[in-house]
């Protein structure tokens, strides 16, 4: 590949001879200042100062003060010709790839290949000046070291050689380790741009140390490239040692030897000259210009034309094209899902019969206080609240008065400032707790992979096809799958609408075996019915626990419970005792404005006023039962005791 683009940079080069002629013409001048400054010193002292002719010693001086000026007029020149040179190779590649992101219609790829074609230009600029400069300053040194005394060629030439030799002998591998370092970089890169966004999610269902090692056998990788490529510094300074050093140490050392043969003092010190001011910075130049900036300019190269395409092999070809990615069918589609497995009708503690079976509940709250600061007034306070396994709650009450702060307890992203949270009979310190929650925050974690892989990625063991789709059914995300090509077709997380993002996320944790679903902004990107079916299909997992944080009635009145969380009225029953019991609770279902489908609940009969008279008043039966949760900082508020004058205690 590297050969191959070698030679399409000849062809380039070829098609543009004229100006790659003046490019060369212009360098002349700066050829012949590199020339006199030798030259003119040794001139200065030999014919000059050393002979009692001040003033010729001074001219030569002059002579080399004008070489300067007719120098930097031709460096101005030459970054006309360089423009010349660079900019076509920089429209052709912008043509190629606009061409192949209209016709891939991938705006995202297009917009990262644009920027790549800037990196290529800017690189490649670089390139033309370093080595340009390299060759005619060499040409100038040598050609001045010639005629001053051809015996200081034999002094310099062999070092320089060496060291432009051992540095070209290591250029291949140096492209391809540039090439693998970036390759793990990126890949390092778009993995953690993945996972930072999703690290609640991660967290909360205890998937912190198969991110970890996922994200650190990337670094490692990356560690492990960048120590390889730096071993090639050491290979540069060799280099840089061997031809732009050794050559002044060999000049002093044969210094007297050299003398002795004819060769001048001015000579020496024009030697000396060259090597210091010309050829040490030049070869600098050289090895750093072509070490970094030629294996990147490689790459990039070979990232805009993968596959060699036509026309300066600037893109891939059609038939390359065709090749990629077929689209892969859904062999199997999953059966319909059903609600089968579902919990018994939601019952408030005092209507639930005592269970039978010893089971720990799925969640256990038990006098939880948190408060986001040790002087801040509780957001949550003295909460009791208990769950059944398979059972459904939706927690509700108006903004900012804690509902998010409860999931993010329950799924122990905060601790409380006393009292116990436990799922599943266990309390929520350690890994193994929170492997047995799953959150879904808003802002669904997606990764660039295969859908399957992003489905799997909480499933520590191989999730078998079948099981896949009938997730994706159950949840929705059907249509997504099979218009991506099915579970291998690719995902890339910034072509996704935030809603297909949240199936995809919604779907990943419904294949998780953690039993307790935590819904939080989870579904606020879907429409009611996505939203309705997401959620049935949470609540049909055979023994799954699911809380939903409800923004509409239709979750609210899906759910088996309700927690109403407000300060001075929190409550927490069935819809239809929320709806009999809490002024508060009809308060919030009247404001909840209806959307089409939801015209024919029967609950918003509450918005009629008399409806609500109707049924107000009516207390919660509930024993011992007391749910308190404090609003948001700065608002002291009292635990009320709900119904019929007893603490009110939610238990399944
Ligand atoms: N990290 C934090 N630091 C300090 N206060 C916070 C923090 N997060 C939330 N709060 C406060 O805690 C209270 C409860 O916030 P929370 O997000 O739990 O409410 P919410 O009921 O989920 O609100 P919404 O329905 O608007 O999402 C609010 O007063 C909020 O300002």
């Amino acid at each position: 590949m590297t050969g191959r683009l070698t030679s399409r940079g000849l062809r380039f080069l070829r098609a543009r001879w004229r100006v790659v002629m003046r490019l060369g013409l212009w360098s002349v001048l700066e050829t012949g200042q590199s020339f006199l400054i030798g030259y003119a010193p040794a001139r200065a002292l030999d014919d000059g100062f050393l002979a009692g002719r001040t003033a010729t010693g001074l001219a030569w001086l002059g002579v080399a003060g004008l070489g300067v000026v007719v120098g930097a007029y031709g460096t101005a020149r030459v970054y006309a010709a360089v423009a010349a040179l660079v900019e076509p190779l920089r429209d052709r590649l912008v043509r190629r790839v606009v061409e192949r992101g209209v016709r891939e219609a991938d705006r995202g790829a297009l917009s990262g290949l644009t920027q790549q074609v800037e990196i290529a230009r800017d690189t490649f600029a670089g390139l033309v000046m370093v080595s340009r400069s390299f060759v005619f300053t060499a040409v100038g040194a040598l050609a001045g070291l010639f005629s001053l005394a051809p015996l200081l060629l034999l002094v310099v030439l062999p070092p320089l050689a060496a060291g432009i030799g051992l540095f070209a002998a290591t250029l291949r591998p140096l492209a391809r380790r540039q090439e693998v370092f970036l390759a793990a970089d990126e890949a390092l890169a778009d993995r953690l741009g993945a996972v930072c966004p999703g690290l609640r999610d991660i967290t909360a269902t205890g998937a912190q140390e198969r991110t970890a090692a996922d994200v650190g056998r990337l670094v490692d990788a990356e560690e492990r490239t960048a120590r390889s490529l730096a071993r090639f510094g050491v290979v540069r300074v060799a280099a840089l040692a061997l031809g732009g050093q050794l050559p002044i140490v060999l000049l002093l050392a044969t210094a007297p030897w050299l003398l002795k043969h004819g060769v001048t003092t001015g000579a020496l010190v024009g030697a000396l000259s060259y090597v210091t001011q010309s050829l040490l910075p030049a070869l600098h130049n050289l090895l750093h210009g072509l070490g970094t900036s030629g294996s990147r300019l490689t790459v990039v190269l070979r990232r805009l034309a993968p596959e060699g395409g036509r026309d300066a092999g600037l893109g891939p070809s059609d038939e390359s094209r065709a090749a990629e990615s077929p689209a892969p069918t859904v062999a199997a589609k999953s059966p319909a899902p059903t609600v089968a497995a579902k919990s018994p009708a939601p019952t408030v503690a005092a209507e639930s019969p005592a269970p039978t079976v010893a089971r720990p509940p799925a969640l256990a709250l038990s006098s939880v206080t948190f408060a986001y600061g040790p002087t801040a007034v509780p957001v949550i306070e003295d909460l009791d609240l208990t769950l059944p396994a398979g059972s459904h709650l939706a927690v509700v009450g108006p903004s900012g008065i804690g509902k998010s702060t409860l999931t993010a307890l329950v799924a122990g992203l905060l601790e409380p400032r006393c009292g116990t949270v436990r799922v599943g009979g266990e309390p929520m310190r350690g890994a193994g707790a929170l492997a047995r929650r799953v959150l879904i925050p808003q802002e669904a974690y997606v990764f660039t992979g295969t859908l399957a892989e992003n489905l799997a990625h909480l499933r520590p063991d191989p999730v078998p096809e079948a099981e896949l789709l009938a997730a994706a059914e159950a949840v929705g995300l059907l249509p997504l799958l099979e218009a991506l090509g099915g579970p291998e077709g690719r995902v890339d997380p910034a072509a996704l609408s935030a809603g297909e993002r949240q199936l995809i996320a919604l779907t990943r944790a419904h294949l998780s075996h953690a039993p307790l679903a935590l819904l939080d902004e989870a579904t606020c990107h879907l429409d009611p019915r996505a939203e309705e079916r997401a959620e049935r299909a949470f609540a049909a997992r055979p023994g799954g626990t699911l809380v939903v944080v409800a923004h509409r009635i239709t979750s609210a009145r899906r759910a088996d419970r309700v927690l109403m969380m407000d300060g001075r009225e929190t409550a927490y029953g069935t819809h239809d005792e929320l709806v009999r019991c809490s002024a508060r609770y009809r308060e919030l279902v009247g404001a909840w404005t209806p959307v089409p489908h939801e015209r024919s609940d029967p609950s918003l009969a509450l918005r009629d006023p008399d409806g609500v008279d109707a049924v107000a008043g009516a207390g919660l039966a509930g024993d011992g039962r007391h749910v308190v949760a404090h609003g948001p900082v700065g608002q002291v508020q009292t635990p009320r005791d709900l119904g019929d004058g007893r603490p009110f205690r939610g238990e399944g």
